[in-house]
């Protein structure tokens, strides 16, 4: 099968980056630091949201100032990467789904050339086939564009995204693709209130998970 990553709260807790990179282009515009779990509540919907929000929490709603800090975001975010770690398990599980011949793509709202850069620094980078990243598309997830364009990008097929988020959520059942959903992201609402197929908090899980639902898929094809 296809499968396709979220990149932030899912495959990387990148977060600390974000905090720090956000806290960077505020004080350069005068305003005061946010904290992490602040600044994590923001994560999910791409940068121009997350400037909106930074702004948003000092008051400010300027669309001059708001375009000024995303470029200043934009410009720092290649670099942005000695704070994040993957999840534990991430390379061993990449690894384990690669060998049971699965192709693996990310559909992420991060920019592309962030995306690559996190992922060529934490050595993650040669699992992916594709990187659709949230300047891949006119529309940013939830719209189920990026994630279509992520499974047609690694051949098409019957494909399952593995995210953290209700955007993930959203876009996953707007694009009529299974969701299996990573529980230690930075998700806001109970794992309940989102739709998915399987969920899991520790990677060594997810390869039985797949491989389980993988057999279901063939099983329903071979009925078909
Ligand atoms: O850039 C973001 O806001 C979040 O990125 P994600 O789609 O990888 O969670
Ligand atoms: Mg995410």
């Amino acid at each position: 099968m296809i499968l396709i990553f979220d990149l932030d709260g899912t495959l990387i807790d990148s977060a600390p980056d974000i905090h720090q990179t956000s806290n960077e282009v505020l004080a350069a515009e005068g305003l005061a630091p946010l904290d992490l779990p602040t600044v994590r509540s923001f994560i999910g919907r791409g940068v121009p949201h997350l400037v909106e929000r930074l702004l948003g929490a000092h008051g400010i709603a300027d669309p001059v100032r708001t375009a000024r800090l995303i470029a200043a975001f934009g410009a720092r975010y290649e670099d942005a990467v000695a704070l994040t770690r993957p999840y534990d398990g991430v390379a061993a599980a990449l690894t384990a789904l690669a060998a049971q011949g699965h192709v693996l793509g990310i559909c992420t709202n991060k920019p592309v050339a962030p995306a690559r850069a996190v992922l060529r620094h934490l050595g993650l980078l040669d699992h992916f086939a594709a990187i659709i990243g949230g300047d891949s598309a006119p529309q940013r997830k939830p719209d189920p564009e990026p994630l279509h364009l992520a499974i047609a990008a690694c051949g098409g097929g019957p494909a399952l995204y593995i995210g953290d988020s209700e955007v993930d959520a959203t876009c996953a059942a707007a694009a009529g693709v299974a969701l299996i959903l990573h529980t230690q992201g930075y998700r806001k609402t109970a794992p309940e209130a989102l739709p998915h197929v399987a969920l899991f908090a520790d990677f060594a899980e997810l390869p039985g998970i797949v491989a389980e639902l993988a057999a279901d898929h063939a099983g329903q094809k071979a009925l078909a």
